[in-house]
């Protein structure tokens, strides 16, 4: 698993919260501010659901993950915006390892 390379990025996206918009594709979704970091993440959710569809119709899967890594990219946009990490989502998956997802659901509020 490249567990690290979570964090990498995280560090990286971190670093991006103040650099030049000019320079930088992260830098410049955060001086657009909130409403576009989640424009692109429903635009990326979309484009996932797409490709996770033709995937089933063409049996090739490479765009499928190309997607998806847009789509998890730009949560981590999203998540840093708010001043959130990786680690916070990873600590909750990790949370739920032992129960079963109907559990958890009724568990819910
Ligand atoms: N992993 C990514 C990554 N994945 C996708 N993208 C960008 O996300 C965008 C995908 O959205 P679209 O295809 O809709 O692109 P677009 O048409 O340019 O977007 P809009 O103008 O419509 O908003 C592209 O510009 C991709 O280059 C990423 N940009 C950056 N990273 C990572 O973030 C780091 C910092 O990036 P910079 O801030 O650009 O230095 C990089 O070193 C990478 O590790």
């Amino acid at each position: 698993m490249h567990t690290n390379v979570l964090a990498e990025l995280a560090a990286t996206l971190e670093q991006r919260k103040s650099a030049n918009a000019d320079s930088s594709y992260v830098a410049s979704l955060h001086s657009k501010g909130l409403n576009k970091i989640l424009e692109k993440v429903g635009e990326e959710s979309t484009e996932t659901i797409i490709a996770a569809k033709d995937a089933v119709l063409s049996g090739d899967k490479s765009d499928l993950i190309y997607e998806t890594a847009d789509l998890w990219f730009h949560t981590l946009v999203m998540l840093s915006h708010l001043d959130l990490g990786p680690d916070a989502i990873l600590d909750e998956l990790a949370r739920r390892f032992d129960l079963s997802g109907l559990e958890e659901k009724a568990n819910r509020n």
